[in-house]
């Protein structure tokens, strides 16, 4: 009797909250089934990326989703979304991150309120232009690593390309962030961790879009939940071993920071000598900057190297532009030189406008909001910033699917500073933005001068020959 009334209760108040939540929001959205919501959309083959996009040709530039209780408000007006994003007071993640911060923790990416604020000031010199001046060198040599390692494909056919970027990408975040050589390039030292962050990345976002996940109790039952947290041990023990060996570095003095007799010192030197942040916090902050300063990266350059080589024409003229830029190979670039690849600039672009690696991001409202649309969202709202739709929008971007580098130079386009946001925008933007560009930049141009890169019919494989034009 005793748990019939608790169950009652419990439905009682969600029916409730549902339902007070929607009648206050009023919008547009797919018909619900009781208690799961719109679970079932979800439940199909398709990429749940897709199935949102669909949603908003149906329902508009703002909608919302039930998933069980949770009301996710998706949305794709940039200047609805210039509101929100350029704001100090909407700096709160939208719930659906408690997916993540068990894994993450406090680190930049999850926390908020004064935690973040401060972090965020302390850590945003350790990305300055200064620090990333020391890192071409690092990039310059990692990069050549993966140039010559890719030697044994060329002819070889189809190959995935991933498996190299994703490497190379660790290795230079582990080298310029954290000041440490891992040579997962050479060794394949962390694959353990490259395929425990798959585990884990791949279960985060299974635990939004398939709604009986997400009750704790159901998902300590399934075997997602073993898996993550083997992967999360391993994850946990490699970003442990960066912190252990980057301190005993420092206290022996055999690899002192490039800059330390600057106020600029690389984000874990900085970490590790002149915050108080507890262990936790470096712990967290390592493990947040080791993932998103890899895994974006690589998505980034392998997309951008899928384009690249599906058009014949746009790689001819990249190679000109860095034969122009760089005439003498041997000679690494520096940050003037990068900025004058502006043809490769605007393809980097374009592919993130297309396939951005952070489709979507989210944000808890804590105080009533009136957008300019009219639309009015109570505090407590959960809204999503649908990056990846808002860039295909055809009002502001002619033939959106069609892959157009040039649309860049239009000045049209800065009416819209919101409707191209690949790094998010606002004060809470992507910290590692220009180390990400450069990264880019400088793979794109070593690998385009060796060699000749070959559409196959997948984006996630290429075939590349010796040829460099
Ligand atoms: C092409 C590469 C990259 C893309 C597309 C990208 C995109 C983004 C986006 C969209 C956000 C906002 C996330 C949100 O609001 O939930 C973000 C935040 C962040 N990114 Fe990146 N990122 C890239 C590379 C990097 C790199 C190389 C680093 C590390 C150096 C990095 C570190 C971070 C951190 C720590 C945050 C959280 C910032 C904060 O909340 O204050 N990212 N990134």
């Amino acid at each position: 009797m005793f748990g019939v009334t608790i169950f009652l209760f419990v439905l009682a108040f969600i029916i409730y909250e549902r339902y007070s939540k929607l009648k206050i929001t009023n919008l547009n959205g797919p018909k619900l089934i009781p208690l799961i919501g719109n679970g079932l959309e979800f439940l199909t083959n398709e990429d749940a990326l897709y199935v949102l996009y669909r949603m908003v040709q149906k329902y508009g530039n703002i909608y919302r989703v039930w998933l069980c209780n949770d009301l996710y408000i998706i949305m794709t007006n940039p200047k609805d979304i210039e509101v929100l994003l350029n704001s100090y007071k909407h700096i709160m993640k939208a719930f659906s991150y408690k997916f993540v911060s068990s894994w993450l923790g406090n680190g930049l990416i999850t926390s908020h309120g004064d935690t973040w604020r401060v972090h965020r000031k302390l850590l945003t010199p350790t990305f300055h232009f200064k620090i990333l001046e020391n890192s071409i060198e690092i990039i310059h040599r990692n990069v050549n690593i993966l140039k010559n390692s890719l030697e044994r494909e060329v002819g070889s056919g189809e190959f995935d390309i991933h498996s190299y970027i994703e490497k190379c990408s660790l290795d230079i975040i582990i080298e310029t962030a954290m000041g440490i050589k891992m040579n997962v390039q050479t060794s394949n030292e962390a694959k353990s961790y490259l395929n425990a962050v798959k585990s884990v990345t791949n279960i985060s976002v299974s635990r939004i879009f398939k709604v009986w996940l997400q009750p704790e109790f159901f998902y300590k039952m399934s075997n997602y939940s073993k898996i993550f947290d083997e992967s999360l041990k391993q994850m946990e023990d490699v970003s442990k071993n960066v912190i252990t060996s980057r301190r005993k570095e420092l206290l022996e003095k055999t690899t002192p920071t490039p800059t330390s007799e600057t106020k600029n010192k690389p984000f874990l030197d900085f970490l590790l000598t002149e915050s108080n942040f507890t262990d936790d916090e470096i712990h967290s902050e390592v493990k947040s900057f080791m993932f998103a300063g890899h895994d974006t990266t690589t998505s980034a350059i392998c997309f951008c190297i899928g384009q690249i080589a599906k058009h014949g024409d746009v790689q001819d003229k990249i190679y000109d532009e860095i034969i122009q830029i760089f005439p003498d190979g041997e000679s690494y670039a520096n940050i003037q030189n990068l900025n004058k690849l502006k043809y490769m600039e605007n393809v980097i672009k374009e592919t993130l406008r297309l396939y951005p690696t952070v489709p979507m991001i989210g944000r808890t409202i804590l105080e009533d909001v009136v957008l300019p649309s009219g639309q009015k969202l109570p505090a407590n709202s959960n809204i999503n910033i649908f990056i990846y739709s808002i860039q295909r929008n055809p009002e502001i971007f002619e033939n959106p699917d069609e892959f157009i580098p040039e649309r860049f130079n239009d000045e049209k386009l800065k009416q819209y500073p919101y409707a191209f946001i690949p790094f998010s925008a606002g004060p809470r933007n992507c910290i590692g933005q220009r180390l990400a560009m450069m990264e880019i930049k400088m793979t794109l141009a070593t690998l385009l001068r060796s060699y000749r890169l070959l559409a196959t019919k997948s984006l996630h494989s290429s075939t590349i020959s010796n040829d460099g034009n």
